[in-house]
């Protein structure tokens, strides 16, 4: 009895788990749908600030469905096909069961069978079909045919993110990272300015669109980054193994005796006995006492210190929130810009996240929020934050620096963990090729760190100063793509659903038996998931189906948001009201991009009625050409 009880009691907990991240991505598409219509940009905002976001949320609205209803007043009678069509008579129950077999004596299936050989030796000697929708990598005919088998060696699953800085904001460079691969453009803002990285925005959506690709744009704020003050003269310190010195918050030029930590509550948060880390950990001192303003410390692994060095504090239990005021300045930029994710820096806790995202709404705003983990409090707290984010990065640098080297790949592993038992993306980032900064040729050790990440199950992986200012941006996303491709071509199958959630939960079940029916049938060509909100795609993503996931969506902030999850190739389409009408259009959207012939067979997954938001609850199996022969 208390065994039925608990199991009874982690079922529950496990469904309000995975329900908070589809509430999440549901309650982000009411907003796209309201946006223009009732909530007004904040009250707070005036003149240009304003203007620019009432733009960009119209611009946002227009993408968004035209129709809501609340998921509560769906039908939610299981599998029952009545509850599939979209008024749920007898009639259409039956013709809705008649379409989802697969009709292979058909008349309409027997002409588009009879279609897709030509077809298929046509789009065979076409061989651009991949370029501006899937990474463009150069195919020989031979090989594309063998790829064009089942199209997966065409996607690489695992999506490439690239910071940019001055190395690859000229607009040649960017248009070749994107050739080379680059899914999702980085902007951090610890550097430049805020103007610059508003034209880096629309420089990236501008080649993005030249290109036809989908381009996510992140955008990581700074966050409190604390770092040393100037010294006397901007000379390096030379700290002495063993010597005492004073630290201060109060701005002094420093010197051997007494210099500067930028961290308003120094004296308060840090006690006796804790160590700082300066300069990346090179430089350790550990607190003796508190005398006044100053911390009187003992360090006890000297070295030169210059001036401006970041400051880590891995036993202090630091108050200060994540967000900055001049974070809150990007946020405001980002809003305006409609940027496709925020990036949070120096989490503590869930309360970092909620207050990011109280932040963005009091803007008018709605942009998933990336948890970044580089300190040993996040670790702490990793469980409750990957509840309240939306996507989560391994932040090696940072965490490098509060945790010892050996503890980083544990962390690594145990953070993709958490965000796939959560269903949210996850980053890997950090010092992957970083030797591409100066050489052409990654190390050894760096490939196998890329091709790790990758095996590991990371959404993706993460370029900084090699793209931002190295010398060879271009070859650095080149390399990372041939490292995964290379990678993912000797994975075996990925386990289903990487050990997380029970089949408690429709959306995740429709996953579930999508990827089970590719992988009986090899005829299948790929998953159509047709998607207002990008959740049953990134669910989808998240069961890892050994075939290509299309997120067919009509909303481009999704189309574009879609760039971010393993496995999806997102596909901009139009809008639809009606059943028929969305089969209609999976069929344009997959022929047009030329990702799949007529009469080439797809798991169709989509939510019904398509005018409500609810769960992901049909499935059909499809040959792709046949929704324009349906006579309803
Ligand atoms: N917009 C930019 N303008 C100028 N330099 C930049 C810009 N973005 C990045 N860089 C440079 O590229 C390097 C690597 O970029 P990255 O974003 O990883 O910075 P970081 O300071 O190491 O990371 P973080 O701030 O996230 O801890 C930076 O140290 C900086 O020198
Ligand atoms: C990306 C980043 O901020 C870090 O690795 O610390």
């Amino acid at each position: 009895m208390a065994r039925a009880i608990s199991a009874a009691t982690v079922s529950a907990s496990r469904r309000v788990r995975m329900s908070k991240a589809k509430v999440r991505w549901s309650r982000r598409q009411e907003g796209v749908q309201t946006s223009s219509s009732q909530a007004g940009p904040s009250a707070a905002m005036s003149g240009p600030a304003l203007a620019a976001t009432r733009a960009a949320r119209a611009s946002f609205a227009s993408a968004g469905p035209s129709k809501w209803r609340p998921s509560s007043t769906m039908p939610r009678d299981g599998w029952g096909w009545s509850s599939m069509c979209e008024a749920g008579s007898p009639q259409e129950s039956w013709r809705m069961v008649h379409m989802t077999l697969r009709d292979g004596a058909g008349t309409a299936g027997g002409r588009a069978r009879n279609a897709s050989s030509s077809a298929r030796k046509r789009n065979s000697r076409a061989l651009s079909w991949s370029r501006g929708t899937l990474p463009s990598v150069p195919f020989t005919g031979a090989q594309a045919r063998r790829c064009y088998s089942r199209g997966m060696s065409m996607l690489r699953r695992t999506k490439i993110v690239a910071t940019l800085g001055p190395a690859s904001l000229p607009p040649a460079t960017l248009r070749a990272m994107m050739r080379a691969g680059m899914d999702v453009a980085r902007l951090n803002t610890s550097h430049g300015t805020l103007e610059s990285h508003r034209e880096a925005v629309r420089l990236v959506r501008a080649v993005a669109k030249e290109e036809g690709r989908p381009v996510a744009v992140l955008l990581d704020l700074a966050g409190p980054k604390i770092r040393t003050g100037e010294t006397e003269g901007g000379r390096a310190l030379e700290l002495r193994t063993g010597a005492t010195v004073r630290v201060t918050a109060e701005p002094v030029a420093g010197t051997e005796e007494r210099f500067t930590i930028g961290y308003e509550r120094l004296t308060e948060d840090v006690i006796a006995g804790e160590r700082i880390l300066l300069d990346d950990g090179r430089i350790e001192l550990r607190v003796v006492q508190r005398d006044g303003d100053d911390l009187v410390c003992q360090v006890t692994a000297g070295g030169m210190l210059a001036p401006r060095r970041g400051v880590h504090f891995p036993e202090t239990a630091l108050t200060a929130p994540a967000l900055t005021e001049r974070d809150r300045e990007a946020l405001a930029m980002a809003v305006a810009e409609c940027v496709d994710y925020v990036a949070v820096s120096f989490v503590r806790d869930a309360s970092d996240i909620e207050a990011a995202r109280a932040a963005i709404a009091a803007l008018g705003g709605d942009i998933p929020i990336v948890a970044k983990i580089e300190r040993k409090q996040a670790v702490e707290h990793l469980d409750e934050i990957v509840a309240e984010a939306d996507g989560v990065m391994v932040a090696r640098g940072d965490l490098g620096v509060e945790l010892p080297p050996e503890e980083v790949p544990v962390q690594q592993r145990r953070i993709i963990a958490a965000a796939a038992r959560e269903m949210i993306p996850v980053i890997t980032a950090t010092q992957m090729l970083e030797s591409m900064i100066e050489a052409p040729r990654p190390t050894r050790a760096e490939a196998s760190d890329v091709a790790n990440a990758t095996w590991e199950f990371s959404d993706a992986v993460m370029l900084s100063g090699e793209t931002a200012i190295g010398k060879y941006p271009v070859e650095a996303v080149a390399m990372m793509d041939r490292i995964i491709r290379q990678a993912e071509a000797v994975a075996g199958p990925a386990p289903e659903g990487a050990g997380y959630g029970e089949h408690d939960d429709h959306s995740y079940v429709v996953a579930l038996a999508a990827r089970r029916i590719v992988a009986s049938d090899p005829n299948m060509r790929g998953i159509a998931c047709f998607t207002r909100s990008g959740y049953s795609a990134l669910l989808m993503s998240k069961v890892h189906p050994d075939a290509p996931i299309f997120g067919v969506t009509h909303a481009e902030t999704v189309y574009r948001r879609l760039a971010l999850a393993r496995g999806v190739v997102p596909i901009l389409s139009r809008a639809v009201t009606t059943t028929d009408e969305l089969l209609r259009a999976i069929d344009e959207a997959l022929l047009s991009g030329r990702f799949v012939d007529e009469g080439d067979e797809v798991v169709v997954v989509a939510s019904l009625p398509v005018r409500a938001q609810g769960t992901t609850n049909f499935l059909k199996l499809h040959r792709v050409g046949d929704a324009a022969a349906y006579q309803w």
